[in-house]
């Protein structure tokens, strides 16, 4: 059965989080002072190893079984010509993650991750959000569940990706919708569309105001209503990963306004998130400090798949290394200050 067979199910999932394991928090953050250096030098390192075991449970967090999941969906929205791309780049590099080409195949590979790619209905673009929603209800809810499935409950961590052209945006309509502003404070390059592009994107984001005005604000009608099926995937994922107490990692601006869409609504749900890196697309920024996210990286990526979030794997396993591997003052005969 789907982990949320109703709408209802899955706002009281939203309404519900479970908290981390303080105890092991505790534990973990007492092992931190006694380690040999300086409390505190080696900065936000520690801030990851606390967090990794609240999450975990457990006071030496580990990534044994760590899984980058990438969804993919196409857009309805994308016959506005808000790309750069053609919208049939989408299924072709589902091909070329499946033929290890891309860069979350080498990414993740690096990062000591898993890969799983899963593709949503390629072939039924979702609708365009100018002028109906973009998905039914029971689409909606298929996609939340395409993503929350593929959530295994062993999980030591969850980095959530995604590809879709067109879909930054969805994700600034989700962030436009969530957290109001103007069509320009989250509209961006994408791909790389020029000024004439953006202007269409302002004006397709004012179009889809529009249109969904008198729907409800919440973060199933927003999903529904401008997001995609990659997307409402993605926040599916990230709300099976809370309820299994696996921490996630965020990748860039489409993959947060995933988290954004839900946290307008439960603003908690960003407690077991760490923002991976800080997107080039201008709007990342923006909805990372909406969201009282601090980016972990900042590499002026900008191409998602996951890709950022897979670099900061990479350094969520140094903090873990030291947070295990370092010596006590006690076992070293080091001074304590
Ligand atoms: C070859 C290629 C690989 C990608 N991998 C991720 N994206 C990224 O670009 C798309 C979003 O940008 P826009 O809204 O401008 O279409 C998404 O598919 C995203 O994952 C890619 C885009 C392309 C062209
Ligand atoms: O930050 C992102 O997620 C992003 C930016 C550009 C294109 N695709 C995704």
């Amino acid at each position: 059965m789907s982990r949320f067979p109703t709408v209802a199910a899955f706002e009281a999932a939203l309404a519900s989080l479970p908290g981390p394991d303080q105890a092991a928090r505790d534990a973990a953050a007492a092992r931190q002072m006694q380690l040999t250096k300086p409390a505190g030098s080696l900065g936000r390192l520690e801030d990851i190893a606390l967090f990794m075991a609240g999450w975990q449970g457990r006071a030496r967090p580990r990534i044994d079984h760590g899984l980058a999941l990438v969804f993919a969906g196409n857009h309805g929205v994308t016959r506005h010509g808000v790309s750069a791309f053609p919208a049939e780049v989408t299924a072709q590099m589902v091909a070329n993650f499946a033929a290890g080409g891309a860069a979350i195949n080498a990414l993740a590979g690096a990062a000591g991750l898993d890969l799983r790619i899963v593709p949503i209905d390629l072939d039924r673009p979702t609708a365009d959000f100018t002028v109906e929603p973009a998905m039914s209800e029971a689409q909606c809810l298929a996609a939340i569940n395409a993503g929350a499935d593929a959530v295994d409950p062993s999980l030591d961590l969850l980095l959530l990706g995604e590809m879709g052209i067109g879909n930054t945006t969805a994700a600034a309509a989700l962030c436009l919708r969530s957290f109001g502003g103007t069509a320009q404070n989250w509209v961006g390059a994408g791909t790389g569309v020029g000024a004439h592009g953006q202007m269409v994107k302002r004006q397709v984001l004012d179009l889809a105001m529009a249109c969904h005005a008198d729907l409800p604000r919440t973060p199933f009608e927003t999903l529904r209503c401008v997001g995609g099926r990659e997307i409402a995937a993605m926040a599916g994922a990230m709300l099976a990963a809370r309820h299994h107490l696996i921490p996630v990692v965020l990748d860039g601006f489409v993959c947060s306004a995933a988290l954004g869409a839900m946290a307008a609504g439960a603003p908690d749900i960003c407690n077991h998130v760490i923002a991976g890196h800080r997107s080039a697309e201008a709007a990342h920024g923006r909805l990372l400090k909406r969201l009282v996210l601090t980016p972990l990286l900042d590499l002026g990526m900008r191409l998602g798949e996951g890709s950022g979030g897979a670099v900061a794997v990479a350094v969520m396993r140094s903090a873990l290394a030291m947070h295990d591997q370092m010596a006590t003052f006690a076992d070293a005969g080091v001074s304590a200050g």
